[in-house]
C-alpha cells in the first residue's frame, strides 16, 4: 500500500493521463509513479564564482534523491551576484532577486505538486530565498549550501603571501582612488581574490546567511561547511538529496521557522561578527512563515552575546579557516555550553543539540574563540529607534567600539553621489554621510553601500566617519554604519527631511538617531518626490515592497 502523496495530482488516476504521458517521456515508468517527486532547485549559473559550482554538484544531489527512493526532477532559479553588481545600476536587482527565487521556487514546486524540495544556493540572495519558498510553501525541503570560496593569495605587491578576499579587491578601489596603491598593486589583489568557486569568504553575507540556516534548522547541521571546492562537497550535496526524499512525508519548512530557532539564527549572527543582511532576511523568512519576530531580537542578542568566531570584516580568518576549525558544529558547541542556544528540531532529524554535541575536537583557540576569550565582548549589531528612523535602524559596529558619534551630515541623494566625494577627499573624519532614496522602494531595490564604505575604509576613515542609509550594507562594509534606516525617503520617512550640517546625535548604548531640528517646519516645507520610475519588474517591486523593519518583502498584507 503506497501512501498518498501531494505528487498524486500529477501522476494518479485516467484524468492524468496526459500528464503521465508527459512524466514517460521524462524517463519515468510505473514504478516510479508511486515515489515522491523532489524538486532539485539549482541557482547554478556560470557568471559568479558563488554558484558556479553548483551545476558540478547536481548529480550528488540527485544521486541521494534517487537512493533515498525519491524521483528528482530538476529546475534552475536565477540568481544575481552582489560582488558583481556592487556600485551600479544593477545592485538593485539584487535584493529583488530574493523575492523572484522565492516565487520561482513556489511556482515550480506548487505547479507541479512536487512532494519535497531541495534547494541549492551560493551567493547571498539564494540563501534567505530557498528558507522563504520552504516557509510560504510548508513543503518538506533542505537547503545546500555550495560553500565558501578559498584564499586569494597575491603573487606581488604589499599583501603578496596573505590571505586575501573580495573585501580586499572593493577596499584596494577606495586605496587606489586615494592614491595610496598604484594600477600594478590593485591588479595583482583583482588577479587573486577570487582563487576558484565558492561564495565571498569572510564572514559576509552568504556565509552568515548560511550558517544562520543551519541554526534555523533548514540546512543539516556541517552541509554547507566545506569550502565549495573541498572534496567533502560532493558528498554533502548527496546527503542533502537523501534527506529531502526522506523527508517527503515529514513536516514542511514552515514548522522549523519558530520563535526559538530564529532566535538562534540571530544568536549565531551576532556571535560570529555576520552581516546585516541577516536582520533584514531573518525577519522576511519569519514573515513568510508567519512567525512573530521583531528586529529588535538582534539588538538584546548582541548586548549579551560575546563574539566568539574570529572572522572577517571584524576579525582575522576567513570561512575556509572556520571549516578547518570544526566549521558551524564547534562554533555552536561553544555557544551552546555557555547556555546561549535553545534546543530545536533541525532537517537532519537530530534536534541543534545533538548536532552540535557531534562536533569534533580541534586545538584551534583563534578561529572559534573560547567564551572567557571572545573577540569581542559583545556583538556589534544594535537596532536604534529616535526622530530619524522611528521604524527601527540597523547599527553596526563590528571592530569598532564607538557607543555614540556626532557630527554634521553630509547629504547624498545616491549611493554614486557619495562615492564620488569620498573619492574627491571630500568627506572628513566627523562626518555623518547620509545616503537617502536609497530604500527598498525608494531605490528601487535598497542597494548595497560596499563601494562607499570599501572607499572610506581604504582611505582610513572607517569609524572615523559615520554612515546613515536607508539602503543596506555588504557583509563585507565595516566602520560605523546604519542601514535600513526606516521609514524610507520615498516613503516620507525623517531620513527625507534631513539637510546639510544638520547635527546627527546616533547613542548605541540608548539605541537612538536624532536630530536636532525643527521637524514639523522641516514637513511643512517638505516636497514628496515621486517614486523614480524604472520600468518592469523594478517598479513592480517597488510598487509592492514593505519596509526594511519587516523584512522588504513583496507579502501581500491586509491593507496593501
Ligand atoms: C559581495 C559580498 C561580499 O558578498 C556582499 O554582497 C555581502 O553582502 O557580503
Ligand atoms: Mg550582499
Amino acid at each position: 500500500m503506497t501512501k498518498t502523496k501531494r505528487s498524486d495530482a500529477i501522476t494518479k488516476g485516467p484524468s492524468r493521463a496526459a500528464a503521465r504521458a508527459m512524466l514517460r517521456a521524462t524517463g519515468m515508468t510505473d514504478e516510479d509513479f508511486d515515489k515522491p517527486m523532489v524538486a532539485v532547485i539549482n541557482t547554478y549559473s556560470s557568471v559568479t564564482p558563488c554558484n558556479m559550482h553548483l551545476r558540478d554538484l547536481a548529480p550528488s544531489v540527485l544521486k541521494g534523491v534517487r537512493e533515498a527512493g525519491g524521483w528528482p526532477v530538476e529546475f534552475g532559479a536565477l540568481v544575481v551576484s552582489d560582488g558583481i553588481t556592487m556600485g551600479h545600476e544593477g545592485m538593485r536587482a539584487s535584493l529583488m532577486s530574493r523575492e523572484v527565487i522565492a516565487d520561482s521556487i513556489e511556482l515550480a514546486v506548487r505547479g507541479h505538486a512536487l512532494d519535497a524540495a531541495v534547494i541549492m544556493v551560493g551567493c547571498d540572495k539564494t540563501i534567505p530565498a530557498a528558507a522563504m519558498a520552504l516557509a510560504r510553501l510548508d513543503v518538506p525541503g533542505v537547503v545546500f549550501y555550495g560553500g565558501t570560496i578559498a584564499a586569494g593569495c597575491p603573487a606581488s605587491g604589499a599583501k603578496a603571501g596573505q590571505d586575501i578576499s573580495i573585501q580586499d579587491a572593493f577596499e584596494a578601489v577606495g586605496a587606489h582612488g586615494r592614491g595610496a596603491i598604484d594600477d600594478a598593486e590593485l591588479g595583482a589583489i583583482e588577479r587573486a581574490a577570487c582563487p576558484g568557486a565558492g561564495s565571498c569568504g569572510g564572514q559576509f553575507t552568504a556565509n552568515t546567511m548560511a550558517m544562520a540556516l543551519a541554526f534555523l534548522g533548514l540546512a543539516p547541521m556541517g552541509a554547507g561547511d566545506p569550502p565549495a571546492e573541498h572534496p567533502d562537497k560532493a558528498a554533502e550535496a548527496e546527503r542533502c538529496g537523501r534527506l529531502a526524499a526522506e523527508r517527503a512525508f515529514a513536516e514542511g519548512g514552515r514548522s522549523f521557522v519558530t520563535e526559538t530557532s530564529l532566535r538562534n539564527a540571530a544568536l549565531s549572527v551576532v556571535a560570529s561578527g555576520g552581516s546585516t543582511n541577516a536582520v533584514l532576511h531573518l525577519a522576511a523568512i519569519a514573515a513568510e512563515a508567519g512567525t512573530p519576530f521583531s528586529i529588535d531580537a538582534f539588538d538584546a542578542l548582541s548586548r549579551e552575546t560575546p563574539v566568539i568566531a574570529n572572522l572577517k570584516p571584524g576579525g582575522r580568518y576567513l570561512a575556509q579557516d572556520l571549516h578547518a576549525a570544526g566549521g558551524c558544529r564547534r562554533f555552536g558547541r561553544v555557544l551552546m555550553e555557555g547556555g546561549f542556544l535553545e534546543d530545536a528540531p533541525t532537517v537532519s532529524g537530530k534536534s541543534l543539540f545533538e548536532e552540535l554535541k557531534g562536533a569534533e575536537e580541534s586545538a584551534d583557540r583563534d578561529v572559534i574563540r573560547p567564551l572567557e576569550n571572545p573577540v569581542k565582548k559583545t556583538g556589534g549589531l544594535r537596532v536604534l529607534y529616535g526622530d530619524v528612523a522611528p521604524e527601527g535602524a540597523v547599527l553596526k559596529t563590528a571592530g569598532y567600539a564607538d557607543a555614540a558619534f556626532e557630527g554634521p551630515a553630509r547629504i547624498f541623494e545616491s549611493e554614486e553621489d557619495c562615492f564620488a566625494a569620498v573619492q574627491r577627499g571630500e568627506i572628513v573624519a566627523g562626518d555623518v554621510c547620509v545616503i537617502r532614496y536609497e530604500g527598498p522602494a525608494g531605490g528601487p531595490g535598497m542597494r548595497e553601500m560596499l563601494a562607499v564604505t570599501a572607499a572610506l575604509a581604504g582611505q582610513g576613515l572607517a569609524g572615523k566617519v559615520a554612515l546613515i542609509t536607508d539602503g543596506r550594507f555588504s557583509g563585507a562594509s565595516h566602520g560605523f554604519v546604519i542601514g535600513h534606516v526606516a521609514p524610507e525617503a520615498a516613503r516620507g520617512g525623517p531620513i527625507g527631511l534631513l539637510q546639510e550640517g544638520d547635527i546627527i546625535r546616533i547613542d548605541a548604548e540608548g539605541r537612538r538617531i536624532d536630530a536636532d531640528i525643527d521637524w514639523d517646519a522641516r514637513r511643512a516645507a517638505h516636497t514628496p518626490r515621486p517614486l523614480r520610475r524604472m520600468g518592469g519588474y523594478f517598479d513592480k517591486f517597488a510598487a509592492l515592497v514593505g519596509s526594511a523593519s519587516q523584512g522588504a518583502t513583496t507579502i501581500i498584507r491586509e491593507g496593501k
